[in-house]
């Protein structure tokens, strides 16, 4: 399977990265971080190596590596780097590539250029992934209407964190998206749980490529 697969999220820290490296080791796909932001922490591209056990044949390099862990727009200018849209191409790659974004759907990469122009220029499906705890149903219906308000078509929904029914089922009917499945808080987070976990929470049947 080739083409790409963005991954995108209600908020930063949800567990884009964590769903990246389960959904790239589940479907045999590569990965790529545009832009990272953010080097003296383990990089979300290091994390996804080594939580899927990824070859560096399946990991391309950031077309951007900013020091500052903040918004990217910001890291850029504090850096004194323009982020280039040109640069944003994805990599070529014989696997479906999942391409991770940075924090939510309306993140600026430079201004006025946000992550969402990026996703309705890749032309590729979008999964959101969503905390399941309070306040997620008003990120999650506001991150859906910014995507369909640009016409970026969602793959789903995967949730992230302890099970709230209400919350999940809500969302979906709202916002008309496909649930993935759910991800519960592992507190020991490593290849071994994080596989089992998604094995046993997700659907993939579900994910319509
Ligand atoms: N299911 C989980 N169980 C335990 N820890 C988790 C889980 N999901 C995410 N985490 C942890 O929560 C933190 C944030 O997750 P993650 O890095 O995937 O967020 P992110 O959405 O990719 O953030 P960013 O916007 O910085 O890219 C990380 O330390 C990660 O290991
Ligand atoms: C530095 C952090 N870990 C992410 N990579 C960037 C998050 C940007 C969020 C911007 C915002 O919505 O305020
Ligand atoms: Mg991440």
């Amino acid at each position: 399977m080739s083409g790409h697969l963005i991954v995108t999220g209600t908020d930063t820290g949800v567990g884009k990265t964590v769903i990246s490296a389960a959904l790239v080791h589940a479907l045999g796909a590569a990965y790529w971080k545009p832009v990272q932001a953010g080097l003296d922490e383990e990089t979300d591209r290091e994390a996804v190596t080594r939580l899927a056990r990824l070859r560096d044949d399946r990991v391309f390099p950031e077309a951007y590596r900013l020091k500052t862990p903040a918004s990217p727009h910001f890291a850029a200018a504090e850096e004194g780097v323009l982020i280039d849209p040109d640069r944003l191409t994805p990599p070529q790659s014989d696997r479906l590539l999942v391409i991770e974004g940075a924090g939510g759907v309306l993140v600026p990469l430079a201004e006025p250029l946000l992550y969402a122009d990026m996703f309705a220029q890749w032309r590729a499906p979008v999964v959101l992934v969503a905390r399941t705890s309070l306040g997620t149903i008003n990120h999650s219906l506001l991150s859906i209407e910014a995507l369909r308000s640009r016409n970026i078509p969602i793959a789903g929904i995967a949730f992230v964190g302890d099970a709230v029914p209400d919350s999940e089922r809500t969302i979906c009917a709202i916002g008309q998206v496909r649930r993935l499945g759910r991800l519960p808080h592992l507190s020991a987070l490593d290849y071994e749980t994080l596989h089992m976990a998604f094995a046993e929470g997700f659907d993939l049947e579900a994910l319509d490529l």
